[in-house]
């Protein structure tokens, strides 16, 4: 059959849970949209339970728990994976590829751990895997990089990528909330991952990052070079210091290069932001990411970066673009790639280590009340040249001293060595918080 002749492409969707069940709602109602969604039809649907509630209407049969028979189903013209996990989504994106189905995917942990593997599949079998939801829920970034963004040499990608973390760190800063509290909110607003913890503990954010910067950077990401620190260390005193200061704490996801020649950087960790600055005033689940390149100079993309609706959103236009390249190709033995839409890095990226990075500190310390502290943290510091900006003591905990500092750009492993020297001093009871600084 001749692809041009073909009116319908044919959905087989993995999972009906937020996401899955916010793209069958955009299938199923198209008027007032682009009109090629009128060509796309949702053949099945795969998941764990045939009893349970759902919140869409749904044709009579088209659940099922089969959801292999979805990716080998000659009908089938895409695979929409949408049910999060590592298995069985990584073997069933896997399945369709050899069953030569296009794969559009929201879930960054199998394309972070396992995207050499998929993509290797999908440019042998000649299909695409399309990946818009799987970083800033429903923002655009992931074919703005691949297409628009491309023609420039990037030098940062800056982000809040996880709306989870973004949500709770917002109420905790406007209303003094209870973290389990406001995670409980999260979660049944269905903004979190099924183990909340990939949230919290920065994972899901590293997930992300290793995948925008394999994109913006042209190479593939080794994940378990991604530094990764959550939120869980985050405290109501360093969020009262950080608005002292004139900071917010938001968690950040950060790929740098500072050299064009120089390995990359690429982190996430909880960071003091200046209220100035663009990123400081994402809140709640809104996701932001801030790009720099040359020669297009700073790009921010912004929208919600989690939900039903939102995710559904950058779901639907990978299946359009798919559907697209499927009307206009002239042959259904796939010849050439569309190199905007196709995923084709071999190499990979080198990763600096976080010893190396440069960057401003943070640091709380609790020590005894007596004259001198001060002028023996400055020393400790000063050996290891590390200059501070600011040095505060602010109050008193119980009968410790509390002591804030705030440090100018200095290597991460001279500004360790300074605090292991400073644990030492017998003046200095603990540390309780160390916190990078944009
Ligand atoms: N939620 C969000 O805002 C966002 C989520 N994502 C990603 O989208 C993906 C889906 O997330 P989300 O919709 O929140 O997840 P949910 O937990 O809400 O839904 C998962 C769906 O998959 C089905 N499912 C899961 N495992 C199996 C299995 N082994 N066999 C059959 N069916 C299974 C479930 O079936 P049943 O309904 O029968 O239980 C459910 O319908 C994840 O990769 C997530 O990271 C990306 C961006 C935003
Ligand atoms: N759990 C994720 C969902 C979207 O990717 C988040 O909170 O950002
Ligand atoms: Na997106």
């Amino acid at each position: 059959m001749n692809w041009y002749e073909k009116t319908v492409i044919k959905v087989g969707l993995l999972g009906l849970g937020t996401v899955g069940t916010g793209t069958a709602k955009v299938l199923f109602d198209t008027a007032g949209r682009h009109p090629l969604l009128e060509e796309i039809e949702i053949y099945r649907i795969g998941v764990r339970s045939l009893d349970k509630e759902r919140s869409v209407n749904l044709p009579k049969g088209i659940l099922t728990t089969d959801l292999e028979s979805i990716t080998t189903a000659p009908e089938v013209d895409i695979v929409v994976e949408v049910l999060g996990g590592l298995e069985p989504a990584r073997s069933l994106i896997l399945k369709a590829i050899e069953n030569g189905k296009h794969v559009v995917t929201a879930n960054k942990a199998v394309i972070s751990r396992y995207g050499d593997e998929i993509f290797t599949a999908a440019n042998a079998a000649g299909v695409y895997v399309m990946l818009e939801a799987a970083v800033g829920g429903g923002i655009p970034v992931i074919q703005p990089l691949k297409q628009a963004l491309s023609v420039n040499r990037i030098q940062a990608v800056t982000g809040i990528v996880n709306g989870t973390t973004n949500y709770i760190l917002t109420r905790m800063q406007a209303e003094g909330s209870d973290f389990d509290e406001v995670l409980a909110d999260a979660q049944q607003l269905g903004y979190a991952e099924a183990d909340p913890s990939a949230d919290v503990d920065g994972l899901d954010a590293a997930d992300k990052i290793a995948i925008l910067a394999s994109l913006a950077f042209g190479g593939r990401i080794k994940l378990q070079e991604v530094y990764s620190e959550g939120i869980r260390s985050v405290s109501q005193a360093d969020i009262a210091y950080a608005d002292k200061l004139g900071f917010v704490i938001k968690l950040l996801a950060i790929a740098q290069r500072t050299q064009p020649t120089s390995a990359l950087s690429v982190r996430v960790h909880p960071t003091l932001v200046t209220r100035s600055h663009p990123l400081a005033s994402i809140n709640g689940v809104y996701n932001a990411i801030l790009i720099e390149g040359e020669p297009l100079g700073q790009v921010m993309f912004y929208g919600p970066g989690a939900g039903a609706g939102a995710t559904a959103s950058a779901v639907v236009s990978d299946i359009m673009n798919v559907a697209a390249v499927l009307k206009t190709r002239s042959d259904q033995v796939q010849t050439q790639f569309n190199p905007l839409l196709a995923c084709s890095h071999q190499d990979y990226c080198a990763i600096a280590p976080m010893a190396e990075l440069t960057t401003r500190f943070y640091a709380r310390f609790l020590t005894k009340d007596r004259p001198g502290v001060i002028g023996k943290l400055g020393t400790c510091f000063g050996n290891y040249g590390v200059s501070l900006e600011s040095i505060v003591q602010i109050g008193l905990q119980g009968d410790l001293a509390e002591i804030v500092v705030v440090t100018h750009d200095v290597r991460e492993g001279n500004f360790h060595l300074s605090l292991d020297e400073i644990h030492t001093l017998e003046a200095v009871d603990s540390i309780p918080s160390v916190l990078r600084v944009l």
